[in-house]
């Protein structure tokens, strides 16, 4: 049989079955604490903001998303997170912990924050618990080769159409959930069946990243991980060999999943906040990728060695989804619709 035949198949039997997961919650199904409040984590803000596309909101208030093998749902209580597990493996809570960075504390480094930039203490107190995620390198790296010059509804359908391909956990509200897959599991993928997925040009990128991670000597998973020891410049050069990977996505996955915090994906959001707030002397030039360094090290000339953190709440702060979060004297000036800008400036969050 065909392996994405056989894979259809598993996932025909998982799908066949939700209410084993959607019925009475069995004892390792019960809320339990992941004892870190709001103020340190806002679901909200760290699942849905463009760091990850994997997370769902599977009911008012519930994310629910695949670690590795752990299928968890997690909600807030005005002083806690809970965390549901609703597979069987054990290391959920390890899991989670190492997911959200939860042994950095936000409270430090968004007092250093506040105290260089008087943007940042401005919007910090309506964006709180937005906090840098720590991803599986794998991922992340084909979750942002789909967001290059996208938008999020668009991604995430394309990330989803990966994670199918990977092996079924179960169902959360009428939402399936898979682990993501394997380098292995990817390579089965066509370019045809990916431009028949919806992803244009990105398919040959997509598969020509799986071949490249699965010709690394030391299997494409571990030279990724290998990537987390190095330096921020080293974790870019060898990201930018991957096809489909630029010094934007080469930052979002070294910031989002390789430990690289002073890391600054730059885009149109960040471009502004730059002209804006840390070096007025680069407006009206074009973001070429020399400029693309200067705005990365203006933010870490201000912010430090977690720049990366800092520019996450400033870049939500630019989103328009986000804007109604902050009283009408700190919303973001908006560059005036063009036809070309048109959809990009509400939704694109990868150029
Ligand atoms: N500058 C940023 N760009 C992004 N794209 C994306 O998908 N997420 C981000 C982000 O957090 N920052």
């Amino acid at each position: 049989m065909a392996p994405i035949a056989k894979r259809s198949l598993s996932f025909a039997i998982a799908v066949a079955t939700p209410e084993r997961i959607t019925k009475k919650p069995r004892a390792r199904e019960e809320w339990r604490s992941l004892s870190v409040p709001p103020v340190e984590l806002n679901l909200a803000l760290t699942l849905l903001t463009g760091q990850t596309f994997l997370w769902k909101q599977t009911s008012p208030g519930v994310f629910t998303g695949a670690l590795g093998p752990h299928l968890v749902s997690l909600r807030q209580t005005p002083q806690d997170t809970l965390y549901r597990v609703h597979t069987e493996f054990p290391g959920a809570k390890e899991a989670l912990r190492e997911f959200f960075t939860l042994d950095t504390s936000l409270a430090t480094l968004w007092s250093s924050f506040s105290a260089a930039d008087e943007r940042f203490a401005a919007v910090a107190p309506y964006i709180q618990g937005a906090r840098v995620l720590r991803q599986d390198p794998v991922e992340c790296v084909f979750q942002f080769i789909c967001s290059s010059n996208n938008h999020i509804q668009r991604i995430t359908k394309m990330v989803d159409f990966l994670a199918t391909q990977g092996s079924p956990l179960g169902c959360v509200d009428g939402q399936s959930f898979f682990q993501f897959p394997s380098l292995e599991q990817l390579s089965f993928l066509t370019e045809k069946q990916l431009r028949d997925a919806g992803f244009g040009y990105r398919a040959k990128y997509i598969v020509g990243a799986v071949e490249t991670l699965r010709s690394k000597e030391s299997g494409g998973d571990e030279w990724l991980k290998s990537l987390r020891e190095g330096s921020l410049e080293q974790a870019t050069a060898a990201l930018c060999t991957l096809p489909g990977i630029g010094p934007k996505v080469a930052a979002c996955v070294s910031l989002f999943s390789l430990d690289k915090h002073d890391a600054i994906p730059v885009d149109t959001h960040v471009w502004q906040i730059a002209v804006q707030y840390l070096k007025p002397e680069l407006a009206g030039q074009r973001l070429t990728s020399k400029m693309h360094s200067a705005v990365a090290q203006a933010f870490v000339s201000r912010f430090g060695a977690y720049a990366g953190w800092a520019h996450a709440v400033l870049f939500i702060a630019e989103l328009s989804s986000h804007q109604k979060l902050l009283p009408s004297h700190l919303h973001t000036q908006r560059r005036p619709r063009t036809s070309k800008n048109s959809k990009r400036n509400e939704d694109v969050v990868s150029l």
